[in-house]
Order: C-alpha cells, then sequence, then structure tokens
C-alpha cells in the first residue's frame, strides 16, 4: 500500500488554478502551514505529486537514494528542446560523463583565472550606472550577469556586437520556454501560429553564432585562459577524445542560461536587502573600504568575509532556484512514506530556507546566521545551489562574481531604497519586480 503525506484536494486545486499559476508561493505556503512539511495532491488521472520543505526528506531524494530520483520532463525535454542537452538537461550516464569531464574547469584553482577576467567586467558595468535618481536596478543587475559568463566563457573584445545579439536571442528563448511551460494548453497555439517555428530558428542562430566562435578558436594559438579554453582542452578518461562542437554548443547554452539569471535575481535582492538594512549597510561599507584596490581579486574575496554572509543570507531568503522536482523511478520507502514509482515530488527551497523548525525569526534579514561560528548550524537545510551530484556546478563562480560586485559597487557608490518590500514573481527562477535603488557617488 501506498502511503503519502496528508492530500490536498485536486478539486480544490484546480478552482484556484489561475491563481496559483501566476504565484504558487502562497498556496505551496498555505499547504504546508495546514498539513505539514510535506503534503501530495492526486489529480483524477495521472500519479500523484508531492511537495515538500522537510531537510530529511531532501537530502534523502538529492543526496542518499539520489539514483531513484530523475529530474522531470520538464527540465529535461521542455528545456532541452531549445537549450540542447548540457549538464542541466541531460541524465543518466551521458550527464555523468560531461559533468566528469566539465568539472575540473570550476575548481578553484582554475576559477582563479576567471575571476581577474570578471572583475573588469563588473567594473565595466557599473560605469552604465545612472546616478542621484531612483534606477530600476534589475535590468543592470541582468545585463552585468550576462557579460560576466559571456566573458568568461569567450573573452571576447568589447566593441563584439554579435555578443549582443546572442544575449537577445537567449532572452527570448527564456521568455519563450516559460510561457510554454506555464500555458501548456496553448502549445498548439504556439505551434499554428508558427510562433515555435520562430523560436526554433532562433535557436539555431544562437548555435551558429556559438559554432563560428568555437571554429574561430580551434583555429587560433593564442591562450585566452577563459572557460572555452578549458572546455576545449578537456580529455574524456576513457579515450582521450574531447568535446564536439555540438557537444561544447550544447553546455555553453546551459551555462548561459543556468548562469545568468540566477545571478542577476541575486544581486539584486542582495542590494535591495544590503540597503533595506542600514547596520548591514555600514559593516559592508567598513568591509569593502578595508580592501586594497590594487590587491588581485582572490585576495579580495578572502577578505570579504561579511559581504559574502551577506550572500548567503540573501540566497536563503530568495533562493533563485527557488524549487526542482524529481520523479521516483522505482517504488520507495522513507520513513513513513511509501511512493509509488512515478511519483513526481516539488521540492521547494525558497519554504525549506523559511521552514520555522530550522530557522529562527526565517524571514529575517540576518548575515550573522553564516558567520563562521553559526554557519555549521545551517548546513542540514541550506540549499540555494541544489545538493548531492547535481547540485549547481557554477557555485563557486556565483559566490565570486556576487562577492566582486557587491564589493565594486560599494566601494563606488552609496546605495538608498524607500522599498521596505520585494515583490517577487516565481517563474522557473524567482525574479525580484521593480526593485529600485538611488546610486549616489561616494566621496572619498
Ligand atoms: C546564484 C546563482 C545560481 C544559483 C542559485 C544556482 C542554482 C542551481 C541549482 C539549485 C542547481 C541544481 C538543480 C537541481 O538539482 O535540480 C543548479 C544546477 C546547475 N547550475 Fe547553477 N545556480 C547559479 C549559478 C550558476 C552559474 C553561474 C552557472 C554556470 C556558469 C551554473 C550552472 C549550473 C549547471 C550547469 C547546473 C546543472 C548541474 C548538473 O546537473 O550537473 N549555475 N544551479
Amino acid at each position: 500500500m501506498y502511503k503519502y503525506p496528508n492530500k490536498i484536494s485536486f478539486f480544490k486545486l484546480l478552482l484556484k488554478s489561475s491563481t496559483i499559476t501566476r504565484n504558487p508561493i502562497p498556496f505551496h505556503k498555505e499547504g504546508f502551514d495546514k498539513h505539514g512539511d510535506s503534503f501530495a495532491i492526486t489529480p483524477p488521472f495521472g500519479k500523484t505529486i508531492m511537495l515538500t520543505r522537510d531537510a530529511e526528506i531532501i537530502k534523502y531524494m538529492l543526496r542518499k537514494n539520489h539514483r531513484n530520483y530523475n529530474k522531470s520532463k520538464i527540465q529535461t525535454k521542455y528545456l532541452s528542446k531549445y537549450v540542447g542537452k548540457g549538464l542541466l538537461t541531460a541524465s543518466g550516464d551521458y550527464w555523468l560523463k560531461q559533468r566528469r569531464l566539465i568539472q575540473p574547469a570550476f575548481h578553484k584553482e582554475k576559477l582563479q583565472k576567471l575571476v581577474s577576467i570578471m572583475e573588469v567586467e563588473i567594473g565595466k558595468q557599473l560605469q552604465a550606472i545612472k546616478e542621484d535618481k531612483k534606477v530600476d536596478v534589475y535590468p543592470i543587475m541582468n545585463e552585468l550577469a550576462f557579460h560576466v559568463v559571456a566573458k568568461s566563457l569567450f573573452n571576447y573584445s568589447s566593441d563584439d556586437t554579435t555578443m549582443h545579439r546572442l544575449q537577445e536571442i537567449i532572452e527570448k528563448l527564456q521568455d519563450f520556454i516559460i510561457r510554454e511551460i506555464r500555458q501548456p494548453h496553448k502549445k498548439w497555439w504556439y505551434q499554428v501560429s508558427g510562433l515555435t517555428a520562430k523560436h526554433m530558428m532562433l535557436v539555431q542562430e544562437s548555435r551558429d553564432i556559438i559554432n563560428k566562435v568555437i571554429d574561430e578558436r580551434r583555429l587560433s594559438d593564442k591562450e585566452h585562459d577563459d572557460l572555452l579554453d578549458m572546455l576545449l582542452k578537456a580529455k574524456y578518461e576513457e579515450d582521450g577524445t574531447s568535446m564536439t562542437n555540438e557537444q561544447l554548443i550544447d553546455e555553453i547554452l546551459i551555462f548561459f542560461v543556468a548562469g545568468h539569471e540566477t545571478t542577476a535575481n541575486a544581486l539584486t535582492f542582495t542590494f535591495h536587502l544590503i540597503a533595506k538594512n542600514t547596520e548591514v549597510l555600514q559593516k559592508v561599507i567598513t568591509e569593502v573600504d578595508a580592501i586594497d584596490d590594487n590587491l588581485p581579486p582572490m585576495e579580495k574575496l578572502a577578505k570579504l568575509n561579511y559581504v559574502k554572509m551577506c550572500v548567503e543570507e540573501t540566497l536563503r531568503l530568495y533562493p533563485p532556484a527557488w524549487i526542482t522536482d524529481r520523479v521516483a523511478i522505482e517504488d520507495d520507502s522513507f520513513e513513513e512514506y511509501n511512493i509509488e514509482k512515478g511519483t513526481m515530488i516539488g521540492i521547494s527551497f525558497y519554504e525549506l530556507h523559511r521552514n520555522e523548525k530550522y530557522w529562527k525569526n526565517p524571514n529575517d534579514f540576518v548575515p550573522e546566521r553564516f558567520s563562521e561560528e553559526n554557519r555549521k548550524e545551517t548546513a542540514g537545510h541550506y540549499f540555494p545551489f541544489g545538493a548531492g551530484p547535481r547540485m549547481c556546478i557554477g557555485n563557486g563562480f556565483a559566490l565570486y562574481e556576487m562577492m566582486l560586485s557587491v564589493c565594486a559597487m560599494l566601494k563606488k557608490y552609496h546605495i538608498e531604497t524607500d522599498q521596505s518590500e520585494v515583490k517577487i514573481a516565481p517563474l522557473i527562477t524567482l525574479k525580484p519586480i521593480d526593485v529600485t535603488l538611488k546610486f549616489t557617488k561616494r566621496t572619498s
């Protein structure tokens, strides 16, 4: 007999479906508050869906028994239609082979080379900020995060217009993927109206752009010290071969998709929270002011302890990858539950990170939770980058990028906000809405 956590009526869910599609977080919260840290929904046709904010279940599915839990079709099939079969969307043996090959490019010593590229790009992006008036922060962070990934991949020259076209295409594709996933009933219309075909042409155009960059690089004998150099040099253990252009394009598109919007969201939330909490802001300013501008970026990063705590606390309150899913491959039992093969499990990192069972005053912004003395307490229930073998490969990259951005920004500008709350849109990633800040040049 299968045994699930408390079940929510499917018909009640159906009645609220349009509100839930717009923002599922209040529905999730209500379900958890009423039924406990996990609850289930059984549609009349189809397998049970389970939602959880229980740290033990999450660790069991993502780490201990991860072999029994695959990503759902939303993450693999639908996403890969547009962005190819890279690490995020691949599964099984192929995923493992690619992860083994690519992982070394993200090791700390390799990131050392990338942080210099990152720092220069961040400095350049900050120059575009309009001073002394309220500005919308997200577009600035979106631009910054795109170009940091693009520069880290291709260390291209700044007059390269093809990168702007690539950015435009990737953003259009991401918007369309969201539309397809959120409004599956309109899929037929997207086909008939030619929208799907139009986006498939954009996919081809983006692949052609990247293909050209790879071909040029294969002919070049210069060292670029970027991710593309590392990916081109990486050799499969089994036979010493390296990736084909098609494989490289898949992985590169995934880095753009997985690494640009997530970081842009996180940076926007970080600046909002720091500006709102003036004591925190003061501590950050004291820390960044003590850092010598001429230090190599890796040495700066080692000194940015409080900035790191602020970024980590932001990722707790607003995890950009706010939810993930898994599907049980075989029947399974955990604690009091017996789960049927095919059950889909929604893992809400957003709710886990605000679960009162694990966090004191969970809705407050308290960077000190991540201090050297306290951080051990957070380890078992803090997963902004996921957990287990499919944990984010870019977590170090993202943390360094965010810490260097906070440092550069607050050395240059004083930031102010008059917003007490931030509005959120939980799409594929958790997006901030209409976050504004006033930037004033600091005088030394
Ligand atoms: C704040 C920024 C970021 C957050 C919050 C984040 C979060 C995550 C999470 C939660 C996962 C695991 C998903 C799952 O298990 O279902 C993941 C996977 C992944 N992320 Fe990130 N990520 C960030 C930045 C980046 C960056 C900068 C890159 C690359 C440059 C990147 C590349 C990837 C890739 C390739 C995967 C798939 C890994 C695999 O399955 O082997 N991410 N990310």
